[in-house]
């Protein structure tokens, strides 16, 4: 894949994509995405926007957020300031691992990114202060198909690396998860 090694995890399609870097004493350069490596991961190879998030404080949570179909995304993401602790929810209805999460500590002096496929609530903990992340999107945003699910959800008990010191309102007041929650269809 282009010099990247996927690793996969627990949950079925949530993959750890390991980049090469090419250093020299002028600094380094890394191959972060191209459309032959996405299509190891996607069926489609379409990148129809790209985000970069910058979370100031230490200890801030973003998250869990998801997009229902049909504006069902996956995401690239690599962290490029900082440090985060980067979460993903597999919320696929019928899923062996549904409700199950499963971390990655994403680090921008590290080689590593992740790809999340449809059908997982993403977040994160910033676990330096101004951390940035940049996110490669398979959809475009479709605020009208977001949903979002508590960080602190006991139905989930992520296992947060640091006291929440910042989370917004919205994620605050996100539901909880109870009986009635089917999941995401595919
Ligand atoms: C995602 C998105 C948001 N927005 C607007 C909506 C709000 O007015 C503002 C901030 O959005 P939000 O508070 O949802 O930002 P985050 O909490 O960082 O959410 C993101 O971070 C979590 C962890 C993710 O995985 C998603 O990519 C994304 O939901 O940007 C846009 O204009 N375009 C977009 O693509």
């Amino acid at each position: 894949m282009g010099g990247m090694k996927l690793h996969a995890t627990p949950l079925s399609g949530l993959v750890v994509v390991e980049t090469k870097s090419v250093n020299d004493d002028r600094g380094s350069f890394t191959r972060v995405f191209c459309e032959a490596s996405l299509r190891e991961l996607h069926p489609s190879k379409d990148i129809p926007q790209v985000n970069l998030s910058v979370t100031y404080q230490r200890g801030t949570v973003r998250g869990m957020h998801y997009q229902r179909p049909p504006a069902a995304e996956a995401k690239l993401i690599r962290c490029l300031r900082g440090r985060v602790f980067d979460v993903a929810v597999d919320l696929r209805a019928g899923s062996k691992t549904f409700l199950h999460w499963h971390a990655v500590e994403l680090d921008a002096d590290k080689p590593l990114q992740v790809f999340i496929p449809e059908g997982f609530a993403h977040g994160f903990q910033a676990l330096t202060d101004n951390v940035q992340l940049l996110y490669l999107h398979t959809a475009p945003w479709r605020r009208e198909h977001e949903g979002g699910l508590r960080p602190d959800d006991p139905a989930l008990a992520i296992e947060w690396r640091l006291a929440i010191s910042l989370i917004s309102d919205k994620d605050r007041t996100a539901p909880l998860i109870d009986h009635e929650f089917a999941g995401l269809q595919p």
